[in-house]
């Protein structure tokens, strides 16, 4: 488990400058304590982006990229960003469950089947692998999908 404390100070602006750049997030599942008054995450759907409103004291829970793999792509770990702000400043807390290294994790046998075949590797170290692909300006979970391998 990590927290990250997310401070985003005032930004002049905030037309060209992001809080955070797009991404999913390389944890199984992320718990986060939104800023109490401050909006400024947006979810990608449709190619559109979308803002995740203000609800005090209210925790989200995201599903990360470790959670797709293992549910075979049953559960979709939402590519997300953060806008800056004039105005206010904002605070978040973010806290990432992620999976033991040593053990790693691949999709769940009783989810792969004739109709779902199995849709990623099984992989040790996510988040190495995941910050190799981020720095690259790559989808990271692009890299644990096995139809990559035929291309
Ligand atoms: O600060 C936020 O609202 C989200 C931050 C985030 O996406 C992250 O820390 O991975
Ligand atoms: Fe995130």
């Amino acid at each position: 488990m990590i927290a990250r404390f997310n401070f985003y100070p005032l930004c002049p602006r905030p037309d060209v400058v992001l809080g955070v750049k797009q991404h999913a997030d390389s944890s199984a599942i992320t718990i986060l304590l939104q800023d109490k008054e401050v909006e400024g995450l947006q979810v990608l759907k449709d190619d559109q982006w979308f803002r995740v409103p203000v609800v005090p004291y209210g925790l989200l829970i995201n599903v990360g990229d470790q959670v797709e793999i293992m549910s075979n792509g049953t559960f979709k770990s939402p590519v997300h960003r953060v806008l800056t702000n004039a105005e206010r400043e904002r605070n978040t807390l973010a806290i990432f469950i992620i999976p033991d290294v040593a053990v790693g994790i691949g999709p769940v046998e009783k989810l792969i089947n004739e109709e779902r075949p199995r849709a990623y590797k099984d992989i040790k170290n996510y988040v190495e692998l995941f910050f190799q692909s981020y720095q690259q300006g790559k989808r990271p979970i692009e890299a644990a999908k096995i139809s990559q391998e035929l291309h």
